[in-house]
């Protein structure tokens, strides 16, 4: 964990879905409790558990401002941190569609920016984290904010803000779409005969063995694909289903993945 952080403290604005996935996957990383201010209207009970500091004066230098409110909620919320603007604390905004324009407005000039898109499975330190800074933002604050997200999975910069929008619509709500695959495939299984509870502990077993397959082995995911699939075989079968050209994956996912980026990009302009 930084030092910085530990050192100066990391104020977080917003401990709800992402914001706490992320603080539970440092504080499991080993960054002291003592070191975390959060603020939040309705604190989770695990949050005192954990011993962070709950809705009290921040420090007045913290090394990071993490913003993790809805982006509706933004306008209530920035004024609440707007005098840690200025360039002694990092501001990172995991919003997703809040323009980095939008923490220069508040934050003033000077003040390092970085917008981020992260996703839950931070939680268990395996997230993937998109980033990007404004002007102000050195290569020294955009090493801590790959340092500090590092800990709860990988990082990937980004070349400029546009690319956000199909970020988030890829990897920010992608785990949600995951989840879906497993509760269909779960309820599909049910459907030809098994019980539930088998049905989803074949499911979950099996998005997570091929996610992790896809990520360590050296093929890509088509020849793995192509690894399981015998010809005139049961895969081959419901391949042909999943492969069709109008109905299928390939063109169900467009679509959603089009929806939410547009939806991105929706919150952007009203932000
Ligand atoms: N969930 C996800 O998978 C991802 C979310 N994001 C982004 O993260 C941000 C948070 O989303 P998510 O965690 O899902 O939403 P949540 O509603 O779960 O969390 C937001 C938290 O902010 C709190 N809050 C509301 N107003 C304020 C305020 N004025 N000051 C401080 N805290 C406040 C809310 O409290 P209360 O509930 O009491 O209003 C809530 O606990 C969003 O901008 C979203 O776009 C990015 C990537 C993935
Ligand atoms: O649904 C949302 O708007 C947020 C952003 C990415 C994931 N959840």
């Amino acid at each position: 964990m930084n030092d910085a952080v530990a050192r100066q403290g990391l104020v977080l604005m917003g401990c709800g879905k992402m914001g706490g996935a992320m603080l539970s996957g440092w504080l499991k990383g080993g960054l002291p409790p003592a070191s975390v201010w959060v603020r939040d209207p309705h604190p989770a009970a695990w949050l005192g558990e954990a011993g962070v500091h709950i809705n009290a004066d921040f420090p007045d230098a913290p090394a990071v401002a993490l913003i993790a409110v809805k982006p509706q909620m933004m306008g209530a919320a920035l004024p609440d941190v707007a005098a840690l603007g200025g360039g002694k604390t990092l501001v990172i905004s995991v919003a997703a569609g809040t323009p980095i324009a939008k923490f220069e407005e508040v934050f003033g000039p000077g003040t390092p920016v970085i917008r981020a898109m992260p996703n839950t499975p931070a939680a268990i330190g395996r997230g993937i984290t998109a980033i990007i800074g404004n002007a102000t933002a050195t290569d020294a604050h955009l090493a801590l904010a790959e340092e500090l997200l590092s800990a709860i999975g990988q990082v990937v910069r980004l070349e400029n803000e546009a690319q956000m929008d199909a970020v988030t619509a890829v990897s920010g709500s992608g785990p949600a779409y995951v989840f879906h695959l497993i509760e269909t495939l779960a309820a599909a299984g049910v459907a030809e005969g098994l019980s539930a509870e088998l049905a989803m502990t074949l499911a979950k077993a099996t998005v997570g063995g091929a996610g992790d397959l896809a990520e360590q082995a050296s093929e890509d995911p088509g020849q793995l694909r192509v690894n399981v699939t015998s010809p005139n075989g049961t895969t081959q079968a419901a391949l042909e289903v999943l492969m069709d050209e109008t109905n299928g994956f390939p063109a169900l996912l467009k679509r959603a993945v089009k929806a939410a980026a547009d939806r991105s990009k929706e919150l952007s302009r009203d932000g």
